[in-house]
């Protein structure tokens, strides 16, 4: 009698939390459907109403998962053996802020976050008196093309005033109250901490710290070879003895990818190309059917947003979108024939490819297996869709430059976007959880931005930075509130995929020449990752695309993305010591940033002994 009851016992447990989830799973489909859906009309569409809207399905949303929570909480776990189960409850109930009773304080982080980002995509930097001009797509062309350090120093310096300083009073606030909410539980120290909670690992901050120390000396070597070109270029007088690097003549707004530059690096037979916009998502589209993944469905082209709208204010900052229902997934971007516009819309593709590859999974395990793979699939095609052999097929290219120097220059460029962009892939959260520990606290927020900066990626501003200064909130993803290190746990895990999917496909030579373009069986082990979603944890997805093959292994490992490059460092360290430039910069000094209690400090003591002399002046 016993054992039946007992096993009776365990199969109503888990039979009434099977019942329960699959009612949940088309709740929640539902209810995050109206939510995308508002979000989506606000960014496409900015205004109060929209903004309001939005607001209002973030609280609906909120609700239902709190909800949901205290239902799933009702489920005996220890009676529970089924481990899927178990990890769907799980998710059920880890909710984030939305464990928070105050509703009206979550209103207000929704309020404070739609402001935030909708001031950094309506803002427009002035580049002198008269002319005030948006990001995208004249600010970001202007970093893009000139080559007039003043011109540059303009729109660097227009581009900040507009966005981050005008939303600095905001951000104190967006901190306190997310980390009240996120500590209301007692599951998480503060924000940061459950944003790192995503990686599934203790050992996750120390884990990409010691990546990053690692990548290091690659970095310190593509930044002294860049240093010297650009010096060439500019002036020796536009750079200071400490070794650092002008952050605004590096080809971009935030000195994260440094393609843009690459006529003054190094010649290249770069032809520009007779592309249209739909010809840009066709090519996209192609290479990854040609490895036997997904086309995009007919709400895709139906209902993204490829180009920027003239009629209204919207999100340009290019992003992917799944509605959830299995049929609507979309792009929206302001896109534009460059480059790098072509790099972004495979970027933003990939994701929607990865959207596809688990859409039948239970929603809660509609993800990626951890955010960095989320972008990790976003850039790995780039890998293979650059190569000068690829470019050549598709048109870009008339002809494939030489086996040496078109390999080094080939190498530089890919340097140039995925070597360049590990410090601040890194940095920005480093800031950011800073910021959320409160060891980093308003009135110092600038002067740690660049502290990171300086030390981190060895740039420093064109123009004089002061505590009025937000800088960070420049940068979209830190008023989007959307973390950042995923960036660098992609930047590393992508090279990873691309050493094992060649292998599977049997392509040999150099890892950089190796093109997954038309490659099924390269695909076939994609997708077998791509298709488990966030239903194991993550290190079961990485040996799901390493396996059998020799960097078999379920962690991240840097040796696949210095194995890639290490012809380029060569030739660098050649190059660097030919030219006897001295490596890296002074980490402890940066220039045009004055020490907070230098500048704070100063400027108070200057500002108390005016007030007293003119208060002292008024009673002679
Ligand atoms: C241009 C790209 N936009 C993001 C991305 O595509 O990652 C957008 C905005 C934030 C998240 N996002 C999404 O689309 C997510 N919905 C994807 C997903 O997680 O499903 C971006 O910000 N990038 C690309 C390279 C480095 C970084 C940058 O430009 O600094
Ligand atoms: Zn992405």
């Amino acid at each position: 009698l016993v054992g039946t009851t007992w096993s009776q016992t365990l199969v109503s447990e888990e039979a009434a939390a099977i019942a329960y989830l699959e009612e949940y799973d088309k709740l929640t489909a539902d209810i995050h459907y109206q939510y995308t859906e508002a979000g989506w009309i606000y960014e496409t569409n900015i205004t109060d109403e929209t903004l309001a809207n939005m607001t209002d399905w973030s609280l609906k949303l909120s609700d239902f998962n709190y909800r949901e929570a205290k239902n799933a909480s009702r489920f005996d776990m220890s009676k529970i053996n089924n481990q899927n189960i178990t990890r769907l409850l799980g998710k059920v109930m880890d909710i984030g802020t939305a464990a928070f009773p105050d509703t009206v304080k979550l209103r207000k982080i929704s309020d404070l976050e739609g402001e935030m980002a909708g001031i950094y995509s309506t803002a427009k930097g002035c580049i002198n008196a008269t002319t005030c001009l948006p990001l995208e797509p004249d600010l970001v062309n202007i970093i893009a093309n000139s080559r007039h350090y003043e011109e540059l120093a303009a729109a660097w310096k227009g581009w900040r005033d507009a966005s981050g300083k005008k939303m600095k009073h905001l951000y104190p606030e967006y901190v306190n109250l997310l980390n009240e909410a996120i500590k209301f539980e007692g599951k998480f120290e503060d924000m940061g901490d459950y944003y790192r909670s995503d990686y599934e690992s203790p050992t996750f901050e120390s884990d990409v710290r010691a990546l990053f120390q690692e990548l290091a000396p690659l970095y310190e070597n593509l930044h002294a070879y860049v240093r010297r070109k650009l010096r060439q270029h500019y002036g020796a007088d536009k750079f200071p003895t400490t070794g650092h690097i002008p952050a605004h003549i590096l080809g971009n707004m935030w000195a994260q990818d440094w393609t843009n530059v690459y006529d003054i690096l190094a010649p290249y037979p770069n032809k520009g190309s007779n592309y249209t916009i739909t010809r840009m998502y066709k090519v996209a589209e192609d290479f990854f059917t040609s490895i036997g993944l997904n086309k995009m469905p007919p709400l895709f082209w139906e209902n993204s947003m490829l180009v920027k709208p003239v009629d209204r204010d919207v999100f340009c900052h290019a992003s992917a979108w799944d509605f959830g229902n299995k049929r609507d997934f979309r792009i929206k971007q302001c896109t534009s024939l460059t480059d790098e516009q072509l790099l972004t819309v495979h970027h933003e593709m990939g994701h929607i490819i990865y959207y596809l590859a688990y859409q039948d999974l239970p929603y809660l395990y509609r993800d990626g297996a951890n955010p960095g793979f989320h972008e990790g699939m976003a850039d790995i095609v780039t890998l293979s869709f650059q190569t000068p052999e690829h470019l050549k097929k598709i048109g870009f290219l008339d002809d494939v430059p030489a086996q040496n120097e078109g390999d080094i220059n080939f190498l530089l460029r890919m340097a140039l976007s995925k070597v360049a962009f590990l410090p601040f892939g890194y940095l920005i959260d480093q800031w950011r959880w800073s910021v959320f520990r409160g060891d980093t606290l308003p009135d110092s927020y600038n002067e740690k931005w660049w502290d990171l900066r300086c030390d981190f990626q060895g740039i420093f501003p064109p123009v004089k930075r002061t505590n009025a200064d937000f800088d960070p909130g420049a940068k979209f993803h830190v008023p989007g509130g959307v973390p950042y290190i995923s960036y660098f746990v992609s930047f590393v895990a992508q090279f990873q995929w691309h050493k094992a999917l060649c292998k599977v496909a049997n392509i040999s030579g150099p890892l950089h020449r190796c093109d997954i373009y038309n490659n099924t069986m390269a695909g076939t082990r994609l997708n077998d990752m791509l298709k488990m979603g966030s239903a194991r944890p993550w290190g079961e997805a990485m040996l799901k695309i390493t396996n059998g093959t020799d960097g078999q292994t379920n962690k991240l490992s840097a040796a696949p993305l210095l194995e890639y490059f290490s012809p380029l460092l060569k030739w660098l360290q050649h190059n660097n010591r030919k030219y006897n430039e001295t490596l890296g910069w002074d980490k402890k000094k940066c220039p045009n940033v004055p020490s907070a209690n230098g500048l704070s400090g100063n400027s108070r003591i200057q500002n108390i002994g005016f007030l007293i002399t003119a208060i002292f002046a008024l009673f002679i």
